[in-house]
């Protein structure tokens, strides 16, 4: 059971707002968006709407360059990433649903690194929640927000239709 929703609308308009001021305050030149699958992808299609960008959005798959590959069977669902051949100088948005632990803006930074070495990188996310693991936080977000133990946040699917924080006691199996 939900113990709270989020407004998604809300959500988006403020990440918009904070990525155009980085734009602005750090003089991105000709950004990049690259969206994280898959949470991030939908994201990110939303704000390349939203800022106009006719340049193609990319998309990142970090299954393969996950810290725990080795430990999430032998069959992964992988997606393909879709990203120019050339990163080199480029300045990059890149954009997640959730930053948590931190763990997957590495793998995705290791990935977008092994593909050229970019001029600027700046996270966007559209909720940081606590429970970082590692020195890295976004940038830009749409709200934060610090959940008990035992709680999650939850996108309801098509596109999303909702964000739920739950408490996992209440989750089904
Ligand atoms: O590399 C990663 C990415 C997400 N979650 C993890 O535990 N490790």
């Amino acid at each position: 059971m939900p113990t709270a929703s989020l407004n998604i609308d809300i959500l988006l308009d403020n990440l918009e707002l904070a990525i155009r001021q980085q734009i602005g305050e750090r003089k991105l030149h000709n950004p990049l968006l690259i969206g994280i699958h898959s949470g991030g992808a939908w994201v990110a299609r939303h704000m390349h709407l939203r800022l106009g960008i006719s340049e193609p959005l990319g998309l990142l798959d970090i299954t393969f360059y996950r810290d725990d590959f080795s430990q999430i069977g032998m069959h992964p669902k992988v997606k393909t990433s879709q990203l120019p051949p050339h990163l080199e100088g480029r300045d990059i948005i890149l954009i997640d649903d959730v930053f948590y632990s931190g763990r997957t803006s590495r793998a995705a930074l290791n990935e977008i690194f092994d593909y050229g070495r970019p001029s600027q990188v700046v996270l966007a996310v559209l909720i940081e929640r606590n429970g970082r693991q590692i020195p890295l936080q976004p940038d830009c977000r749409g709200i934060r927000i610090d959940l008990a133990e035992g709680q999650r946040i939850k996108l309801t699917g098509p596109d999303p239709l909702g964000i739920e924080i739950q408490d996992l006691a209440g989750v089904a199996a």
